[in-house]
């Protein structure tokens, strides 16, 4: 898809297929929409991203708690997003033996007791063991740097996104 295709987008089409960039905020795909004609992608991208930067923390831990957890419930149940399974299931997640599950599960509810939002972790960029790894590594951040933290984490899970959508090589964004 190329640019002139996304800027011929009507906002239903628009939402339609850019609603799940940033996970469960087909909002944030509504805002973009008004800001076009874009120039390329990565403007597109841009876009996408001063919206989540301009939010006050109340928002962007808003769009964090859209997340669903990495091998949690949402998994079990098979009620993750198309993107998300497909992103949990490409790292191993989706094949995880009881133990390793059980951590996850362990590691996961510490995280959230103590910064109030799910961890959200680009899980292509990633892999079954590394994930509790970093998991535990980010639980003794501070939650202002946790939250940067997290939401560059929203960025690349999006950009990654994008690039499927465009048919391109992340590489290019
Ligand atoms: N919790 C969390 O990181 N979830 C996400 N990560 C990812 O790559 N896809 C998701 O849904």
């Amino acid at each position: 898809m190329d640019i002139e295709k996304v800027n011929s987008m009507d906002f239903g089409e628009f939402v339609d297929v850019f609603g799940n960039v940033i996970e469960r905020c087909p909002l944030i795909a509504a805002a973009v929409w008004s800001q076009r004609p874009f120039s390329d992608l990565e403007d597109l991208e841009k876009h996408f991203y001063a919206f989540i930067d301009a939010l006050p923390p109340s928002g962007q831990e808003g769009i964090l708690r859209c997340h669903p957890d990495l091998a949690g419930r949402e998994l079990q149940q098979g009620t993750l997003t198309a993107e998300s399974q497909r992103e949990q299931s490409g790292a191993g997640l989706t094949s995880l033996g009881a133990d390793e599950r059980l951590r996850l599960e362990e590691l996961n509810a510490q995280y959230r007791a103590r910064f109030g939002f799910p961890f959200v972790l680009a899980a292509r960029l990633s892999h079954r063991a590394a994930v509790p790894r970093e998991l535990a590594r980010r639980l003794h951040c501070s939650p202002a740097q946790e939250l940067r933290i997290a939401l560059g984490e929203v960025k690349k899970i999006a950009r990654l996104r994008l690039a499927d959508l465009l048919g391109v090589d992340p590489s290019r964004l």
